[in-house]
């Protein structure tokens, strides 16, 4: 496919992705699209492929057959210098953070920089101290390294240091698991936010079905090896999918559709 076409409002699509480990199928023909501007959760039981969904969409992961396409460039026939070209315009925030224990926050932030598009150091500090304040850490978190933030902090970080570039997607494995559930409502609230003032597209893997109702405009589930349903979060909640059933339908699902009538009604 040809980038410069860009006629497709997918940013993102999966066809027919097989995945397997071994003698273990994890995707079998997976079909998905993510379209511009959407944020996008993916759900799945435990072990059902959903972050090897995300290595294989980011080029982490080879698949055995299949194709992904982002921004209309099938990313295993790009030649290296458009493939680096894209990996430009995502960011990537995984579920630790992965953050260079080793260097400050501000340090962090700019190794995307420095790789990609090394500016003036001068300039470089201050990109970085915006990314900070963008993702609401204060300006001293910036001097501390890792180990000296708590869990939301260093997840903060993990996405400032995934703005670092200015990105158009934002891939997120599992942001909210660690955080208490206000640092996990807080976190929803940042990527609602970041969406609307950045224009981003985000691909958020979760387990969290309060995440879903409060920042997700659409939910595809992975189950059974590949994308058994794609719809709104009221719209899956009501599928008859046996998986979906028992996700939506157990106490955490119930609780996070109440949660939702009472933040509807204002509470
Ligand atoms: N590099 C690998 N080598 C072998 N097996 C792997 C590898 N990566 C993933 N798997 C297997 O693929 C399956 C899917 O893994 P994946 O991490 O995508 O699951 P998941 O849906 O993200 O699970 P969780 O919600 O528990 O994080 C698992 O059975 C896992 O053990």
């Amino acid at each position: 496919m040809n980038a410069s076409i860009g006629a497709s409002q997918n940013v993102i699509e999966v066809r027919g992705l097989v995945n397997r480990f071994g003698a273990q199928i994890v995707h079998e023909h997976l079909d998905l699209d993510v379209p511009r501007g959407e944020v996008l959760a993916v759900i799945g039981g435990s072990g059902a492929g959903k972050s090897v969904l995300l290595r294989s969409i980011i080029g982490l992961q080879q698949p055995a057959a299949g194709s992904v396409s982002v921004f209309d460039t099938d990313l295993r026939h790009a030649a290296p210098a458009e493939r680096a070209r894209i990996e430009r315009r995502w960011g990537v925030m995984f579920q630790d953070g992965a953050l260079f224990s080793s260097l400050t926050v501000l340090e962090n932030i700019k190794v995307p920089m420095i790789e990609h598009q090394p500016l003036p150091h001068d300039l470089m500090d201050e990109i970085a101290r915006l990314k900070l304040a963008l993702v609401g850490l204060p300006a001293d978190a910036g001097h501390k390294t890792p180990a000296q933030l708590s869990g939301g902090m260093r997840k903060r970080a993990g996405i400032a240091r995934a703005l670092a570039l200015d990105p158009e997607i934002l891939f997120l494995d599992e942001p909210t698991s660690g955080l208490d559930p206000l640092g996990a409502a807080a976190f929803d609230e940042l990527v609602v936010t970041l969406k609307h003032s950045l224009n981003l597209t985000v691909f958020l893997v979760t387990h969290d079905l309060d995440s879903i109702y409060t920042c997700c405009d659409r939910v595809a589930v992975l189950a059974d090896r590949h994308i058994v349903a794609s719809d709104t979060p009221d719209a899956i909640a009501t599928h008859s999918h046996p998986w979906i059933r028992q996700c939506f339908g157990g106490p955490r699902g119930r609780n996070a559709q109440s949660a939702r009538a009472l933040i509807g009604q204002g509470a």
